[in-house]
C-alpha cells in the first residue's frame, strides 16, 4: 500500500486532457502539491491509503476553472455604473471613481472578495490587470489561489504611479518580489492602445521579453475603439502591435471583438493567445468576438469574466453558458460553441493562454493537484446524461462542493478553509461607504 497525502475515491473525473478522459467510479490520489495517480476506486482501494480519504461519490471531478481576464479588486465597484457604453462607462465613471478611492486597502479586500467569490464557483487560477497589484498577489498567498498578474500601465499616473517609468519599474520589481513562487506569476501588463504610447509599449514588450513572461491587454474591445485606432495610429491595431514586435507567442490579448479575418490568421501564424469575455462584451454592448471562427483557424482562446463592474459576476460556470449560447444566437447556428469546446476553454485552453499548460489545466498524473469536486445531488443535476452538458448549461457556482489548489485544500463542503469571509465582506464594506461619499464631492 502506498501512503498518500489526499485520496478521492468514487465520482465522475474529467480529465480534460486532448483525449477528453473520463473516469466513471474514479480515483485520484494527491501527494504534496501534485496529481499522484488517477484510476478507478475499486483498484485504488488496493493500493493507496491516506490520512484524508474524501467520498467523491455523487460528484463531478473536474481541474479547477481558469479565469483568464478579471480585475479582482473590481468588486468593490460592483453595480457603481451600468448600463451604458464602454467609454462612457469608462471615463465618466469607472476611471474617477478609482482615481478617487483605489489605494492598497482597497487593492487588497477587494482581491480578497474575489478570491473567496471565485474560489466559491470553483476558480482555482486567474489572470488579474489592476493597480497595486502587490496587495492582489499578498491577496492570492492568503487565498491559496493561483495566479497571473500584472500592474496595469497607463500613458497618464494611476493611483498607484506616476508616470510609465514608474509603472515599468514597479512591474520589473513584481517580477524579481515573486521569481520562483509556487503559486504566483508576473505579466507585463499594458491597458491597451488607446491608453498607452507607442514608447511605453515597446518598453513594455522588452520587459517580457526579457524576463520572458507573458504581455497582457486589452484589445480591439469595440467598434468605435477599432475606428479611434485606426485614426490616432494611421493604420489597423494588429498590424501596428506587429511593427512594435509585439505579436508573439506570449502576447495575451483580452477581448478581441474586432478582429477581422486577416487579423485572426496573424494572431494563429504568431501563436497569440485571445480571452473571450461574453458577458462583459454583452453588458457594456461591446459587440460578438469571432469567436468560434478564431478556434476553427486554431488561435488559442481562453474565457474570463472581466472585473465586476462589468459583469457583474466572477461565476466561470455562468460565463460558460453565456459563452456557449451567445456564438450560437448570433449565427442562428446551434452547433456552433458546443459544452466540451466551452469546458476546454475554462480549463486546458486557459492554461495555454496563461503559459501554465506545463502546469494545470488537465486531470494527469504529475499535474499540479488543481481541482474540484461538484455535487451533483441536487434537483437540476439529476439525472445526468451527459456531464459536459450538465457543466455548460445546469451547473452554477454554488454546485461546487470542494476545491483544491496545488494539492492544498481551499474549500470544503462550501467552507471556505483560507479566508475569513466576514471579516472581507465587513472591510469591503467599509471601503464602499468611503467610495460613496467620493461620488457625492463634486468632479
Ligand atoms: C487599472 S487596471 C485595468 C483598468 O481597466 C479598466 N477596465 C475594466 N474593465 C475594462 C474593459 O472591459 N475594457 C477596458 N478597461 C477596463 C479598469 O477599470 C481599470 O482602470
Ligand atoms: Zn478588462
Amino acid at each position: 500500500m502506498k501512503t498518500v497525502d489526499t485520496l478521492i475515491l468514487g465520482g465522475t473525473i474529467l480529465c480534460l486532457d486532448e483525449s477528453m478522459t473520463l473516469i466513471e467510479d474514479g480515483a485520484l490520489a494527491i501527494k504534496g502539491d501534485t496529481i499522484a495517480a488517477l484510476g478507478r476506486a475499486n483498484e485504488f482501494r488496493q493500493k493507496f491509503t491516506s490520512q484524508n480519504i474524501l467520498d467523491g461519490t455523487n460528484s463531478l471531478i473536474m481541474p479547477g476553472l481558469i479565469n483568464s481576464h478579471t480585475h479582482a479588486a473590481m468588486t468593490c465597484f460592483r453595480g457603481i455604473a451600468d448600463d451604458m457604453h464602454l467609454m462612457e462607462w469608462l471615463t465618466k465613471y469607472i476611471f474617477p471613481a478609482e482615481a478617487r478611492n483605489v489605494d492598497p486597502e482597497l487593492a487588497y479586500w477587494g482581491s480578497l472578495l474575489a478570491c473567496a467569490e471565485m474560489i466559491r464557483s470553483g476558480t482555482t487560477m486567474f489572470c488579474n490587470m489592476y493597480i497595486f497589484e502587490a496587495e492582489t498577489a499578498q491577496a492570492a498567498r492568503k487565498a491559496g489561489m493561483r495566479c497571473l498578474l500584472g500592474e496595469v500601465l497607463f500613458d497618464f499616473p494611476s493611483p498607484n504611479v506616476k508616470t510609465p517609468k514608474e509603472g515599468l519599474a514597479y512591474t520589473r520589481k513584481l517580477l524579481d518580489t515573486w521569481s520562483g513562487d509556487p503559486l504566483i506569476r508576473i505579466a507585463v501588463e499594458p491597458h491597451s492602445l488607446y491608453t498607452c504610447s507607442r514608447p511605453l509599449l515597446v518598453e513594455a514588450g522588452k520587459l517580457a521579453e526579457e524576463y520572458q513572461v507573458p504581455l497582457a491587454l486589452h484589445l480591439l474591445e469595440t467598434r468605435s475603439e477599432k475606428e479611434q485606432l485606426r485614426e490616432k495610429l494611421g493604420q489597423e491595431a494588429v498590424p501596428y502591435l506587429d511593427e512594435l514586435g509585439l505579436l508573439n507567442e506570449r502576447l495575451i490579448a483580452f477581448h478581441c471583438v474586432c478582429l477581422d479575418d486577416e487579423e485572426i490568421r496573424l494572431f494563429s501564424e504568431k501563436g497569440c493567445k485571445v480571452v473571450y469575455n461574453p458577458e462583459s462584451n454583452m453588458k457594456l454592448a461591446s459587440g460578438f468576438a469571432p469567436v468560434s471562427r478564431m478556434i476553427r483557424e486554431g488561435v488559442c482562446v481562453g474565457l474570463g469574466t472581466d472585473g465586476c463592474a462589468s459583469n457583474n459576476s466572477l461565476d466561470m460556470f455562468q460565463e460558460m453558458d453565456t459563452a456557449a449560447k451567445l456564438e450560437k444566437v448570433r449565427h442562428l447556428d446551434p452547433t456552433l460553441m458546443p459544452a466540451e469546446t466551452v469546458v476546454a476553454m475554462a480549463t486546458r485552453q486557459g492554461a495555454r493562454v496563461l503559459g501554465m499548460e506545463e502546469i494545470t489545466g488537465v486531470l494527469k498524473e504529475g499535474k499540479k493537484a488543481d481541482l474540484i469536486l461538484i455535487d451533483l445531488n441536487r434537483p437540476h443535476l439529476t439525472p445526468m446524461y451527459n456531464p459536459y452538458s450538465h457543466l455548460v448549461y445546469a451547473v452554477n457556482g454554488s454546485d461546487v462542493k470542494t476545491v483544491f489548489i496545488s494539492g492544498k485544500m481551499v474549500m470544503k463542503d462550501r467552507n471556505l478553509l483560507t479566508l475569513d469571509e466576514e471579516e472581507i465582506m465587513q472591510r469591503v464594506c467599509r471601503i464602499a461607504e468611503r467610495i460613496r461619499d467620493s461620488l457625492k464631492e463634486p468632479s
